[in-house]
C-alpha cells in the first residue's frame, strides 16, 4: 500500500513516484517540474551543488513539507535520517529509538534495531555518553525500527571523521542488502555515491538534470577503472573537474 503525501491510497510498482513537482519559497521554484521514480529496493544517491535543493526534496518524500504542486507517491512505511542525531537529550537510547512510533512498542523492539547497527550495548545510555558516529548510528536505528520500504538519508556521515564514515557506509550498505528497502541517500561525496549506490542523480536547475546506472560489482573498489570513469563524469556533471588520483 502506499499512500501520496496528502495520504490519498496510489497504486504503483514504484517505491516512488513523483511526477510534476514544484516547491518555491517566496516566489523561487527551488524544484520545477521535477520527475523521479524510485525502483522497490532501489539504492539511489542524489547529488548536487549546494543549494540546488536536495533536502528540499527529500523533505517533501519524508512528508515533512506539503507546500508543494505536483503529484507525490511513497511508501506509507518510510523513515528518515539527518545529518545530525537529533536524538532527545533527556530520553535514554532505546526511548529515542521508539520515538513517534504507533502503538506501544517495547524495549525489545528498541534493543532488535539497536543491535542490527551495533548498540546493543548502548540502550540504557544517555544520548550525551554517545560518541558521533554512535549517535549516528541510534539515529540510523530509530529509522529501522519503522521498518521502511524507504530509507531516506541525508548527508548522514557528512558530521563523521573519516574512518567512522567508512564503517558507518558500510553499514548502510549491510542495512540496505539484508532490508531490501529502497534508499535515497543525499550526498556530496562523489565516492560515497559510487561505492553505495545502483544509481546517482544529479539535481541541477530544480530537476534530475542527469542520472546514470552504476553497474559496478560489489564490493567496489576506487581503483577500478570503470569506477575512476563514473566518478570523472559525476564529477563533471557538477561543475567539477576530475582530479588527478595520486593512489
Ligand atoms: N524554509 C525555507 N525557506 C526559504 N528558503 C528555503 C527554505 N528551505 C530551503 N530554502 C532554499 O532552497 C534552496 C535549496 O535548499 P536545500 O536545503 O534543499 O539545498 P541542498 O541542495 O540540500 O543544499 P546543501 O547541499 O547545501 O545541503 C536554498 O536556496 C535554500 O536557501
Amino acid at each position: 500500500m502506499a499512500t501520496d503525501v496528502h495520504g490519498e491510497v496510489a497504486t504503483q510498482a514504484a517505491a516512488v513516484r513523483v511526477q510534476g513537482l514544484t516547491r518555491a519559497f517566496d516566489g523561487r521554484r527551488v524544484i520545477d517540474d521535477l520527475e523521479l521514480t524510485l525502483r522497490p529496493g532501489e539504492f539511489t544517491a542524489l547529488l548536487g551543488r549546494s543549494g540546488c535543493g536536495k533536502s528540499t526534496l527529500l523533505r517533501i518524500l519524508a512528508g515533512l513539507d506539503r507546500e508543494i504542486e505536483g503529484a507525490v507517491h511513497v511508501p506509507e512505511r518510510r523513515a528518515v535520517a539527518f545529518q545530525a542525531p537529533r536524538l532527545m537529550p533527556w530520553k535514554r537510547v532505546w526511548r529515542n529509538v521508539l520515538l513517534g512510533l504507533p502503538g506501544n512498542p517495547d524495549r525489545a523492539t528498541a534493543e532488535r534495531a539497536l543491535a542490527e547497527v551495533g548498540l546493543e550495548n548502548h540502550s540504557g545510555a544517555w544520548p550525551k555518553t554517545l560518541s558521533g558516529g554512535e549517535a549516528q548510528r541510534a539515529s540510523l536505528a530509530r529509522a529501522l525500527v519503522r521498518e521502511p520500504d524507504l530509507l531516506l538519508l541525508d548527508e548522514p556521515f557528512g558530521a563523521l571523521d573519516a574512518l567512522t564514515r567508512i564503517k558507518a557506509q558500510q553499514l548502510v550498505g549491510e542495512l540496505w542488502q539484508r532490508r531490501g528497502c529502497a534508499v535515497l541517500l543525499v550526498t556530496h561525496d562523489v565516492e560515497e555515491a559510487l561505492l553505495l549506490a545502483d544509481r546517482a542523480l544529479v539535481m541541477r536547475d530544480g530537476v534530475i538534470a542527469y542520472e546514470t546506472p552504476v553497474d559496478l560489482p560489489r564490493p567496489r573498489a576506487i581503483d577500478d577503472p570503470d569506477f575512476t570513469a563514473l566518478r570523472a563524469e559525476l564529477l563533471s556533471q557538477l561543475g567539477v573537474d576530475a582530479p588527478a588520483r595520486t593512489t
